[in-house]
């Protein structure tokens, strides 16, 4: 598989590394305006780092778009006469509707409009995908390519700007709960390193059991918050504190803005 990275900035970057770590290419083009950063990568053979969108567009059948909203279009519309029918043409821009993508690169092309997040770089991203009409024929091809690197599912694309939230801004709102449980686990007597250890896997381990077993959440908590124990007391105190709700306002609040972000 020929694959380029159109916009090797954070998320590109990160779905570079997924690919390399799953050995999910047989050659790779990354692009940037300033590459210097990433040169190195090219110590993997197959790896080449350029500023040259439309040679990595030329040398390539997949094309992965990472570029900031603002930065798609003229990106589009200078390679848009490489286009071949091999192409298969993935963006992961926030707010950036496949019509719009067909407007400028036209309705007979593969298009796939993906949702993925930071954790492609260690093969654990959660990613929603949709396509066009003729993205269709290719849609099996993204969700092979996504599921090397984490989990994929189909979304309609009216929930595209809903799955950013959850799932590409959701390793943000994590991150910050694990800092905080971290923070809380240095409170009661952990070193900064073991608070951190206690956290991550704490957490890795409640998501793993409900992917494992099937069960719902409150089916688990029940299984842990004995009567009068001091789980209760605490999951009790935090919910006075607001937790479901903050978190639900939170997203909320996200999803408030990315329709901003669509919208321009
Ligand atoms: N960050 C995330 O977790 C997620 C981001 N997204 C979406 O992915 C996209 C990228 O986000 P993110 O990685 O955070 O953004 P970054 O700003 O980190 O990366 C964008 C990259 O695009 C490069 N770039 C800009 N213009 C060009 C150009 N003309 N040719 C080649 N490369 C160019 C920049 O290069 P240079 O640095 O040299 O200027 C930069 O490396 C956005 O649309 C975002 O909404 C989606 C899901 C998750
Ligand atoms: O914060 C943002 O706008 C982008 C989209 C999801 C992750 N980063």
């Amino acid at each position: 598989m020929k694959i380029a990275i159109i916009g090797t900035g954070n998320l590109g970057l990160s779905i570079a590394h997924g690919i390399l770590s799953s050995n999910g290419a047989t050659s790779m083009y990354l692009t940037k305006r300033s590459p210097g950063s990433i040169k190195e990568l090219e110590k993997y053979g197959m790896v080449t780092v350029t500023t040259d969108n439309r040679e990595a567009v030329q040398k390539s059948d997949i094309l992965i778009f990472a570029v900031q909203p603002g930065q798609i279009e003229g990106i589009l519309e200078n390679t848009r006469d490489l286009l071949t029918e091999k192409h298969v043409i993935i963006s992961t821009i926030t707010g950036f509707s496949i019509d719009r993508i067909e407007k400028i690169i036209g309705k007979d092309q593969h298009i796939i409009r993906s949702m993925p997040n930071t954790a492609i770089s260690v093969g654990k991203s959660m990613t929603c995908i949709c396509c066009n009409e003729k993205g269709k024929k290719r849609i099996d091809l993204a969700k092979a390519i996504f599921n090397r690197m984490g989990h994929s599912i189909e979304i309609s694309e009216e929930k595209m700007q809903a799955a950013t939230v959850i799932c590409a801004s959701g390793i943000a709102f994590w991150m910050r709960l694990i800092r905080a449980t971290t923070q809380g686990a240095i409170q009661l007597g952990f070193d900064a390193k073991e608070a951190q250890e206690l956290a991550m896997y704490t957490c890795n381990g409640a998501a793993e059991l409900l992917i494992e077993s099937g069960s719902h959440p409150e089916e688990e908590i029940d299984r842990v918050t004995t009567p009068k124990g001091c789980t209760i007391q605490g999951l009790n105190e935090m919910e006075h504190q607001g937790l479901s709700s903050s978190l639900i306002r939170g997203m909320m609040a996200s999803y408030e803005k990315i329709s901003h972000i669509g919208k321009n």
